[in-house]
């Protein structure tokens, strides 16, 4: 018996997380879910999977679902709630599926407490990618990939030597907006960029897709998951979103790991790793696909990969500042306040203001997440 704790249970990785455990109930029990601002569903999920800890986002909402939870199921809120649900004593995993940098300090907690982490939320890792990868060593505590391109890498990795490992390739579908040129994206909407071709995602991953900052957190995310040189990483779209990701090899052997779009997979390697389960996804039949497709990556066509490379390998607190400024930039996007070539105007300008902080404190990472949040909340594009 697996023991959970999720963090972010209303969201997409969420709900799938839960339909997972749903499926084998041998096997999971739900400690603690946390959500955000979605007390109804809470409240069903709370009923139907018996946590003994949820967490809410505020005080107001804590009071308002208490009386609608099952007996045995306590209410905690706010930041320390989070935390609470990360290090809950009972569980063995946390899945972090919460979005945003609001992941990291949770995170951290679990990781202190000693638990597995299954990890959605690659900001975390964006904002403070050697502090989790330090903590996580010195805790022997193993994070295990939720997302899909770092799931497969993690699959092609199995049973090799890094060191034997000439380059890793993530895969870009390439998002919403893949076949238009610079000059077609100066009046597209919120509705037509949060229409992923092949993947149902929250809002904001949605419209990371489209800028192609996603790909640049998952660079990033790589880079402290696996311990490569940015030089070692590469970006090619596939329109398919079939080949989730591959590993070459020094021998120039190429390990693919393939199958159709659907995060249950990912989520669910994770949950029971090392055993494979019978998923409900559907058989990828090769033959009636036919052919698969892959294009270079433009960097002109999509800079804001071009800012994610530069600032990993500067490294320390740009990329904090990166996924800061990105964070602030798609809400405002998405609440119409600027426009989707905007997003990538914000982040160039915050960037190009910061004085990066080598090997940061938890403090310092703070202090920079602030001050970027702020300042892309100001800049007028
Ligand atoms: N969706 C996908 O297929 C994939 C997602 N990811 C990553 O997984 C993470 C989640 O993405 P996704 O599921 O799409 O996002 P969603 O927007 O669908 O869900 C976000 C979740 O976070 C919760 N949340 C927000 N703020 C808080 C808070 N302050 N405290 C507690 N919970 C909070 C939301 O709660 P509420 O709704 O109740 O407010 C919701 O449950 C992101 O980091 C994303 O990059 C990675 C790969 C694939
Ligand atoms: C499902 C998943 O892992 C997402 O991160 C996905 O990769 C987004 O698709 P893009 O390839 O368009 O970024
Ligand atoms: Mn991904």
């Amino acid at each position: 018996m697996k023991r959970i704790s999720l963090l972010g249970s209303t969201g997409s990785i969420g709900t799938q997380t839960l339909d997972v455990i749903s499926r084998y109930p041998e096997q999971f029990q739900v400690e603690a879910l946390a959500a955000g601002q979605n007390g109804d569903l809470l409240v069903e999920q709370a009923n139907r999977f018996r946590p003994k800890l949820v967490s809410v986002s505020s005080k107001e909402l804590a009071d308002a679902v208490a009386p609608r939870l099952p007996a045995g199921t306590a209410v905690v809120y706010g930041e320390q709630g989070l935390i609470e649900a990360a290090a809950h004593n009972d569980a063995d995993i946390v899945v972090t599926a919460i979005v945003g940098s609001q992941g990291l300090k949770p995170t951290l907690a679990a990781i202190e407490a000693g638990k597995q982490i299954g990890l959605a939320n690659k900001e975390t890792l964006v904002s403070g990618g050697h502090l989790v990868s330090a903590a996580a060593k010195r805790r022997s505590v193993q994070i295990l990939p939720v997302d899909s391109e770092h799931s497969a890498i993690f699959q092609c990795l199995n049973g090799e030597s890094v060191k034997s490992v000439r380059k890793i390739v993530l895969t870009a579908s390439g998002g919403s907006f893949r076949d238009r040129t610079r000059e077609q994206l100066a009046n597209v909407t919120v509705q037509e960029a949060l229409a992923h071709p092949n993947w149902s995602m929250g809002a904001k991953i949605t419209i990371d897709s489209a800028t192609m900052v996603n790909k640049g957190l998952e660079v990033i995310e790589a880079h402290w998951l696996f311990g490569l040189a940015y030089d070692q990483i590469e970006v090619l779209i596939h329109p398919e979103s079939i080949i989730h990701s591959f590993v070459e090899y020094e021998d120039r052997s190429i390990i693919a790991q393939m199958g159709l779009p659907d995060m249950r997979v990912p989520i669910q390697y994770a949950l029971t790793y090392p055993d494979r389960y019978v998923s409900p996804v559907q058989s990828l039949d090769l033959t009636e696909l036919g052919k698969l497709h892959f294009r270079t990556m433009n960097f002109d066509r999509f800079p804001c990969l071009r800012m994610a490379f530069e600032c990993g390998k500067t490294g320390g607190t740009m990329t904090t500042v990166f996924n800061a400024a990105n964070e602030v930039a798609v809400a405002r996007f998405l609440a119409g306040e600027i426009t989707f070539l905007g997003i990538e105007e914000v982040i160039e300008s915050v960037i190009g203001r910061h004085q990066p902080v080598r090997l940061p404190a938890l403090e310092e990472i703070d202090e920079a997440d602030s001050w970027a949040r702020l300042a892309a909340g100001e800049i007028r594009v």
